[in-house]
């Protein structure tokens, strides 16, 4: 298909590794902040509570902005740390933090990122996922209370960022490093170029 980045990609989010990594696919694009309600029915997966929380967000803002001519494309986007059955979001403070870090040490971990599209146009969707598998290091209670006087854990699911100091928390990992840090780039550029949207 031939390249057209003459439609607008609207990323709504609030979260500064999103707009890094959208800047990185070097399209135009603009931040639209959304601020859905996150919270959702226990009985839910972990693939649909990111794809449902990402569709959410997407939402909030083509009601804001969506309509017939609007030619962008609003990209939605959420991230869930998922350890046995416990999903883990972000930590509420630093003891939450504590918790979730003395959890994830010495074992295997999943991080689900949702992606959805919305045609702001058109109104037609788009959501998937991506999950990739996270071994972490053992790490002594010491080194968890360093981490987080860091102040990276604080916004981050799962209390921490693969992309900082976090990574030397990290083993391995199985996956797209991307859907870790939060938005899965090359699952985005193949469902933007089903909106006629082509990275390259
Ligand atoms: C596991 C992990 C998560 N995170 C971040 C990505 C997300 O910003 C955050 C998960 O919270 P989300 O609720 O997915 O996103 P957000 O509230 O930060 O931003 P918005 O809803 O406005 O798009 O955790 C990292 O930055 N690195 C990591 O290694």
């Amino acid at each position: 298909m031939k390249s057209n980045h003459s439609r607008r990609v609207v990323l709504a989010s609030t979260s500064p590794r999103r707009q890094e990594l959208i800047a990185s696919l070097h399209i135009p694009y603009e931040i639209h902040p959304s601020h859905a309600d996150e919270h959702t029915p226990t009985d839910w997966t972990p693939d649909q509570i990111v794809e449902g929380l990402s569709l959410r967000k997407a939402k909030a803002v083509y009601e804001q902005i969506g309509g017939p001519s609007e030619d962008a494309v609003i990209v939605g986007s959420d991230t869930i740390v998922v350890l046995g059955d416990q999903v883990l979001g972000k930590p509420a403070d630093d003891a939450d933090a504590f918790r979730m870090l003395k959890s994830l040490q010495g074992r295997i971990h999943q991080v689900y990122t949702g992606v959805a599209c919305i045609d702001a146009a058109t109104g037609q969707s788009l959501v998937r996922h991506k999950m990739t598998r996270v071994v972490m290091k053992e790490l002594t209670d010491a080194k968890i209370e360093a981490y987080i006087r860091s102040g990276e854990p604080r916004d981050k699911a799962g209390a921490y960022g693969i992309q900082g100091l976090g990574s030397t928390l990290v083993e391995s990992i199985e996956g797209c490093y991307f859907t870790v840090v939060g938005l899965p780039v090359s699952l985005l550029s193949d469902m933007l170029s089903e909106f006629g949207i082509d990275v390259l």
